[in-house]
């Protein structure tokens, strides 16, 4: 495995947190000596009281290594202490930096990847905690500088008095290391694994606890059918984990026996020694602990190289996840400015689309010419590809084949931000922000969110000020409820603060998906008969299934399966005798 997502973790952590780092490595090494200093002290203490016990010596020196023993565990106390206060301080800073970057990363990439289920999967991963996972291998290899400094201190002890103790005291920790390895792998193959359950597991909890789907899950019973089914997952997921502890369980039973063994081995090797030379009984208690704190070291040693070897596998994770050649982020637009006013219009160029991983194109082969101050309507079935073709129109997705031109300008030269300055849209699905209802209406020119006149006169031609007027707060209304107090309003309502919200932004072309369909029909007759009012100015198409409504554009589009099979005035498209007609009778036909 390369060293690269280490180097990169450190390089990263060393911009902002020097001074951890620093620290740390300092600490590390300090905490490294304390046993040593501690073997030492505990060596001499028993060879003092050896001495006492045989009528020699005095109890000062007794004393005095007494408190020097004091002050090496009160000192390691607080180093500890001090290291887990400085990571805590690190661990928060970190989590904040590091879940901001997946969120500039989720803002900015193509939409398209959102209808990827692999890098839906990936944020799933990276989008929590992450400080943790972050410093964590750096830690352990802070703590593998610690135990190796142990290591080397104890070990020149052990050579210094026989160097069998040495060689046993290592060999024995070598078991430990393949296993911690071994099974530091399996637990991030496993995350890996989980991550589909895991979140089709959260989505079904979700259904369950969510305000939206509370209704349906009553009313349609759905209550033992997603209790079963998120059992069903949570249960595998449970049982996959379980199953590896079980294994790296068993396996370290083994392990610990030939540890033992080792150790065992050890003990014995330390009584010949005993016998051979001349060592004093503190060497012979010393030399016991120098072993077994040899030992120690290495298998921490080992388990932190296999944890290491697992963090790494994490962090791999959250770089490529911010790797531009992985998972793209802001398409590469070029720096032209919108046309403004718009003198040619926009033509769409034989244009094709076919969303990730689908078999069929959604657009084929669409051309249209759309002129300044046109308000075109687009009619089709469902599935036609209406909304498909106003998402490449707004350049939200790239065309595949053909181009879309601004006044000749290709759409992928002009800057992303002239584009979404000068195209409003309202999808099917517009956002019902938790938020007022100025900031509701303003939240795509929040510079102009002041502009009272603008507001007022926007929220009257949408339809807005006449329940507003009855909120005590009016346009400070807190909507939704999710986070505090606020007034919840009807599916038209919502509609007619997204109608705002469109109304309100300055774009030359005004792109509406259905804009009118949760209106009730004066509503939305009224929004129609001052459609002229409401567009002046600017280009406008809107997708609508209400033939009534698509008669009142310049122009009207009939989309079948991905193409464009007429377009024309409402006239000329009667006259045609064709798709239109057969749409526009069949809906006549309920009014009769
Ligand atoms: N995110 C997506 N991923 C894959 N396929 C999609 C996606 N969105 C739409 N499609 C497919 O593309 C085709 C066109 O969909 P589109 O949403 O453009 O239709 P539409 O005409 O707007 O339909 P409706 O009238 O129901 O809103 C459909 O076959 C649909 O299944």
């Amino acid at each position: 495995m390369k060293s690269n997502e280490l180097t990169q973790a450190v390089r990263y952590i060393w911009q902002g947190h020097r001074t951890w780092v620093i620290c740390t490595a300092v600490l590390s090494l300090m905490l490294g000596l304390t046993p040593a200093v501690h073997l030492w002290v505990a060596k001499e203490l028993v060879n003092e009281v050896a001495a006492l016990l045989n009528g020699g010596g005095d109890y000062s020196g007794a004393f005095q290594l007494l408190v020097v023993q004091f002050l090496v565990l009160l000192l390691a106390s607080l180093l500890t202490k001090a290291q887990e206060l400085l990571d805590k301080r690190t661990e928060l800073h970190l989590d904040h930096d590091l879940q901001r970057a997946v969120m500039e990363k989720t803002t900015t990439v193509p939409l398209e990847l959102y209808d990827r289920p692999d890098f839906q999967h990936a944020i799933e991963r990276v989008h929590g905690g992450q400080a943790h996972r972050f410093l964590t291998p750096i830690k352990q290899s802070m703590d593998i500088v610690r135990q190796l400094t142990t290591l080397i201190s104890f070990l020149f002890y052990l050579l210094s008095v026989h160097w069998t103790l040495a060689l046993v005291s290592v060999v024995a920790a070598f078991p430990l290391l393949l296993v911690l390895a071994r099974f530091g792998n399996k637990r991030f193959s496993l995350m890996m694994f989980q991550t589909p359950l895991a979140r089709e597991a959260r989505y079904l909890q979700h259904l369950m606890v969510k305000r939206e789907s509370a209704k349906e899950v009553r009313l349609f019973q759905l209550r033992d059918f997603l209790l079963g089914v998120w059992s069903d997952r949570f249960r595998r997921n449970q049982e996959e984990t379980y199953r590896l502890f079980k294994r790296e369980k068993g396996t370290l039973v083994l392990t610990d026996a030939l540890t033992a063994f080792f150790y065992v081995g050890a003990a014995g090797l330390i009584i010949w020694v005993a016998r051979a030379a001349t060592i004093t009984i503190g060497d012979f208690v010393a030399l016991g602990q120098a072993v077994q704190g040899t030992q120690s070291a290495i298998n921490q040693i080992a388990g932190q190289i296999a944890r290491l070897y697992e963090s790494r596998l994490y962090l791999r994770d959250y770089f490529r996840f911010l790797d531009d050649s992985v998972y793209e982020s802001r398409v590469d637009r070029g720096t032209k400015s919108f046309p403004a006013p718009l003198q040619a219009g926009i033509s769409v160029e034989r244009v094709s689309f076919r969303y990730p991983g689908s078999e069929r194109p959604a657009l084929q082969d669409v051309s249209l010419q759309i002129q300044p101050g046109e308000r075109i309507a687009i009619v089709g079935d469902n599935g036609s590809g209406k909304t498909t073709l106003v998402k490449c129109l707004m350049g939200l997705y790239q065309v595949q084949t053909g181009c879309i031109r601004v006044d000749g300008v290709p759409m992928q030269d002009i800057a992303e931000e002239q584009l979404f300055h000068n195209i409003t849209v309202i999808f099917q699905d517009f956002m019902r922000y938790d938020f007022t209802v100025r900031q509701n209406i303003t939240i795509g020119q929040l510079e102009a969110a002041a502009d009272k006149e603008r507001l007022e006169t926007v929220a009257a031609n949408a339809g807005v000020e006449s329940f507003v007027a009855r909120f005590a707060q009016g346009y400070d209304t807190h909507l939704g409820r999710s986070f505090q107090e606020g007034e919840d309003l009807s599916g038209g309502q919502w509609q007619k603060i997204a109608l705002a919200r469109a109304l309100f932004s300055e774009g030359q072309l005004l792109i509406l998906d259905e804009p009118t369909a949760a209106l009730d029909p004066k509503a939305e007759m009224e929004v129609f008969e001052h459609f002229d009012h409401l567009t002046r100015g600017k280009t406008a198409v809107f997708i609508s299934h209400r033939m009534a409504a698509a008669r009142m554009a310049d122009r009207i589009i009939v989309m079948r399966d991905g193409q464009i099979c007429e377009m024309g005035t409402h006239e000329q498209l009667i006259a045609l005798e064709g798709e239109y007609k057969r749409m526009y009778t069949m809906q006549a036909q309920w009014y009769r």
